[in-house]
C-alpha cells in the first residue's frame, strides 16, 4: 500500500513525521558581519548570489515573485532573474498572465530568494516598471530556443481545456522558434523592480540569525540607510 492509499490518520501522521525529520542547514554556514557590508544592496546581492552559486545552491537565479490584485489579494510564483543592476531586478513574463494583469493595476511587487547551501535569504520590495517592446524583445532574443518556444505558446494563466491542446501548440511553437529565432512575442514583457527595501538574512546554527535591512533614503550619501532586525 503506498502512502497515498493509507487511511487518512496514518497518512497525516507520516506526513508530520516526515516534516519533523527533514534537516535544515545541516552544513556549516558562513559568517556574515553586517559591519563589512557594502553601502549599496545591489553589490551585496550580486556577491551573495555568486557565493550561493559557488556553494552549489541549485538554481540560485530563481526567485519567488509576489504580486497582489486590485483588492489586495496576494499571489506568488517562481521566476527566473534576468539581471540585477542600477535600475533594479529584472524578470520577464507575459503581460496578459495573472501576474502581468496584477502588475498593471498595482505596479508593486516583492521578490524572495533562498539559498539553502549558504543558509541565506534575500527579500526585495519596490515599484515595478514594464520595459518597452524593443527592450523586451531584446531580452527574449538572448534566451534559449526553449524559452522562445514557451513564450510563443502564450495564453499563460488561461484555463487549458486538455493537455493535448498544449502539446499541439507547443509542437508548433518549437518548430517556429527553431525556424525564426527572433520571432516576436507581443505579450512577452521585461519588468524591472526598483528596490525600496532589500533585506539580507544570514542563518546561524544557534538561531542568532543576522538580518540586515536596507531602506532607500535619498538624503543618505549612498542613497540607502541600513538597520539590523530581530530575527
Ligand atoms: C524554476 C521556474 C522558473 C520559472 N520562470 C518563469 C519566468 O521567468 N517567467 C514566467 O513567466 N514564468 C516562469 N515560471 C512559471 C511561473 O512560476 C508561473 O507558473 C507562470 O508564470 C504563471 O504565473 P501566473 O499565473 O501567476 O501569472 C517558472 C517556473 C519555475 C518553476
Amino acid at each position: 500500500m503506498s502512502n497515498a492509499d493509507a487511511p487518512g490518520d496514518t497518512r497525516q501522521q507520516d506526513f508530520r513525521t516526515l516534516l519533523r525529520s527533514l534537516p535544515v542547514w545541516d552544513t556549516e554556514l558562513p559568517h556574515f558581519d553586517p559591519a563589512t557590508a557594502p553601502a549599496d544592496p545591489l553589490h551585496l546581492f550580486q556577491q551573495w548570489l555568486s557565493e550561493a552559486a559557488a556553494a552549489g545552491s541549485p538554481e540560485p537565479h530563481t526567485m519567488t515573485l509576489a504580486t497582489a490584485d486590485a483588492t489586495g489579494r496576494p499571489s506568488v510564483r517562481t521566476l527566473m532573474l534576468h539581471d540585477a543592476d542600477e535600475r533594479g531586478w529584472h524578470f520577464a513574463t507575459h503581460r496578459t498572465s495573472r501576474k502581468g494583469r496584477e502588475l498593471a493595476v498595482r505596479p508593486e511587487a516583492a521578490l524572495g530568494f533562498y539559498w539553502p547551501a549558504v543558509g541565506r535569504q534575500v527579500r526585495v520590495q519596490g515599484a515595478v516598471t514594464a520595459a518597452g517592446a524593443e527592450e523586451s524583445r531584446a531580452d527574449l532574443a538572448k534566451r534559449s530556443t526553449g524559452a522562445l518556444a514557451a513564450a510563443l505558446v502564450g495564453r499563460q494563466s488561461e484555463v487549458l481545456s486538455s493537455y493535448e491542446e498544449l502539446e499541439h501548440a507547443s509542437d508548433a511553437a518549437w518548430e517556429r522558434a527553431r525556424r525564426e529565432p527572433d520571432a516576436p512575442v507581443g505579450t512577452w514583457t521585461l519588468y524591472v523592480l526598483e528596490a525600496q527595501e532589500v533585506e539580507f538574512f544570514q542563518g546561524d546554527d544557534r538561531r542568532r540569525h543576522v538580518r540586515l535591512n536596507y531602506r532607500r533614503s535619498p538624503s543618505a550619501e549612498s542613497g540607502w540607510t541600513t538597520e539590523l532586525l530581530w530575527p
